[in-house]
C-alpha cells in the first residue's frame, strides 16, 4: 500500500501566528487518511517541531518538512542549510527540484541530483518536483521533460525506492490553472511506468500532484488512480482550505 501525503509548501509566506493557527486547526480535526507535512520557511522549523510534538496524539502527528537544503554537509557555504541540521530541528522531509528553485535560482538537474543524494544520506525523505513549462506542453514534450528530470536523479547515488515525486506542471503553479484530472493522471501513470522500467519501484512510491490545488478540485484530482496526494502552495496558507484538501484524500 502506497503512502498518501498532503504537503504544504508555504514558500516565502507565513509567520508564527499562521503556524499556530494551522497546527491548532489541523490537529482539532484528526482522522486524515494522508500523512500531513508542513514546510514553512526554515526559520520556523524548530518552532514547528515543538508545536508538532505538543499537538501529537497516538494517532496523529503533523510532520515537519523543509523547502530546500544544501548539497553539502558542512563548510564555507554562507546562507546554506545542511540536511543533518534540518534533521536536528525535527525535519523528516525536504522538497527538492521545485520549479521555482530550477527557474529563479538556476538549479540544474545535476545539482538537484547531488542534493537528493546528500539529503537521503542524512535520512531526509526527499520530495522531488518535476514538471514541464507551458511551451514544452504545447510542443508535446511533457513526458520527455518529466522523465528526463527523474532520470537525472536516478543516475546519481540515490535510493529510488525512498523518493516521493511531485508532478507540478509549471503553467499550473500559482496561476489558478489546474491540470485536468485526466492530464495529471496521464503524467502520473507515465512516471510510474518509467520508474518501474528503470528501477522497479513505480508501484511503491508516492506520486503527488501540485499546481493550483484548492478545496474544490482536490477530491477529483486525488481520486485518480496514480495520484497519491498533493503538494499545495497558495491554498496551504488558509487553514480551512488546507484542512479540506487534507480531508479530500480518501483511503
Ligand atoms: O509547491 C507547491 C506548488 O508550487 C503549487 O503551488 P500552488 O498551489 O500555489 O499552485
Amino acid at each position: 500500500m502506497r503512502q498518501s501525503l498532503v504537503i504544504a509548501n508555504w514558500k516565502l509566506n507565513g509567520d508564527l501566528a499562521l503556524l499556530d493557527s494551522m497546527m491548532n486547526g489541523l490537529s482539532s480535526q484528526t482522522g486524515y487518511v494522508a500523512d500531513v507535512v508542513i514546510c514553512p520557511p526554515a526559520v520556523y522549523l524548530a518552532a514547528m517541531q515543538q508545536r508538532s510534538l505538543a499537538t501529537a496524539t497516538d494517532s496523529f502527528k503533523l510532520h515537519v518538512g523543509a523547502q530546500n537544503c544544501s548539497e553539502h554537509t558542512q563548510g564555507a557555504f554562507t546562507g546554506e542549510l545542511a540536511p543533518q541540521m534540518l534533521r536536528e530541528v525535527g525535519c523528516e522531509y525536504v522538497i527538492l527540484g521545485h520549479s521555482e528553485r530550477r527557474n529563479l535560482y538556476a538549479e540544474t538537474d545535476a545539482l538537484i541530483a547531488q542534493k537528493v543524494a546528500t539529503a537521503q544520506q542524512q535520512q531526509l525523505k526527499v520530495v522531488l518536483c518535476v514538471g514541464e513549462s507551458l511551451e514544452q506542453r504545447e510542443q508535446g514534450q511533457t513526458l520527455d521533460v518529466v522523465t528526463a528530470q527523474i532520470a537525472a536523479v536516478l543516475a546519481a547515488d540515490v535510493d529510488a525506492s525512498q523518493l516521493i515525486i511531485a508532478y507540478e506542471p509549471v503553467w499550473a503553479i500559482g496561476t489558478g490553472k489546474t491540470a485536468t484530472p485526466e492530464q495529471a493522471q496521464e503524467v502520473h501513470a507515465a512516471i510510474r511506468q518509467f520508474l518501474n522500467q528503470h528501477s522497479g519501484v513505480g508501484e511503491h512510491i508516492a506520486l503527488l500532484y501540485g499546481g493550483s490545488v484548492k478545496a474544490d478540485n482536490a477530491a477529483v484530482l486525488f481520486a485518480q488512480p496514480d495520484i497519491d496526494g498533493g503538494l499545495i502552495g497558495g491554498a496551504s496558507l488558509d487553514v480551512e482550505q488546507f484542512r479540506a484538501i487534507c480531508s479530500a484524500v480518501k483511503g
